[in-house]
């Protein structure tokens, strides 16, 4: 099966305002994903999950090492390159959500594919947005929607707009369980169409969903699992204290 996205060597430093010492929060990460995988990140607050996902998806540059996406070395992009090679291959699902506050929750499903130039797909909008029990506040603003229901209308426009790399940050984060196991089904799904699907999450039930799950420590990738119980997610993260 072809690797969608791939790390090697990744470093990343953050320079703080003042000089000093810039804060190392990825070391060395190497990994890969391929095509109809779903793979979990996990580790403890502050080990450089949501760094880890931001490099991934071409919105913070590597600061040693090499990001891949769909084939293609980030590095090698100009801004605009970048912008566009995104456009096409990534969508991510952020913890922030997101959302266009002008536009009701159907725009916002909708908006990746005008983005890219593309008519969107009524069917698998609406579908999407019936799957995620969004259908009675389709026409609503983000401001009138409870954070679950901003969550879900962030991961219909990351469904929807069917890239072939999703990358979702907590995306059970706000969720009820009933809801997060709709959400994971459907991540599940995504997968399952030759996608590839990567999540950062502190829900081990629901890494424990994920084909494959890597443990981050203190920027370092320390373990992975495949195909994991909840008891073992638990007890590598536990591992990393
Ligand atoms: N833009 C930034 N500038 C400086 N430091 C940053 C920046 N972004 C993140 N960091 C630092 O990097 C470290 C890792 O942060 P990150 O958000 O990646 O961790 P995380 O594992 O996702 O945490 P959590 O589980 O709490 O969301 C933290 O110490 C954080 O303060």
């Amino acid at each position: 099966m072809s690797v969608l996205l791939s790390a090697t060597g990744l470093g990343k430093e953050f320079r703080g305002p003042r000089r000093g010492a810039p804060t190392r929060v990825l070391r060395d990460v190497t990994l890969s994903v391929a095509e109809g995988e779903f793979v979990a990140v996990v580790g403890p607050s502050g080990s450089g999950k949501s760094t880890l996902l931001a490099c991934l998806a071409g919105l913070e540059p590597a600061t040693s090492g090499r990001v891949e996406l769909a084939g293609i070395d980030l590095s090698t992009l100009g801004l605009s390159g970048l912008a566009r090679h995104r456009r096409r291959t990534v969508s991510v699902i952020f913890q922030a959500y997101n959302l266009l506050p002008t536009l009701t929750v159907r725009e916002n499903v909708e908006l990746p594919a005008r983005l890219a130039h593309r008519r969107p797909d009524e069917r698998d909008v609406m579908s999407a947005l019936d799957e995620l029990g969004l259908l009675a506040c389709a026409d609503r603003l983000p401001s009138e929607l409870s954070g679950g229901q901003q969550q879900r209308t962030a991961i219909a426009r990351a469904i929807v707009a069917a890239t072939p790399v999703l990358l979702a940050d907590e995306p059970t984060g706000a969720l009820d369980q009933a809801n997060g196991r709709v959400v994971l089904e459907r991540l599940a799904a995504t997968a399952g169409a030759r996608r590839a699907v990567l999540l950062v999450t502190h829900d081990l039930d629901a890494a424990a969903r994920c084909d494959r799950v890597l443990v981050l420590r203190d920027g370092r990738l320390v373990n992975e699992l495949v195909s994991p119980t909840s008891r073992q997610v638990f007890d590598a993260v536990a591992a990393t204290t």
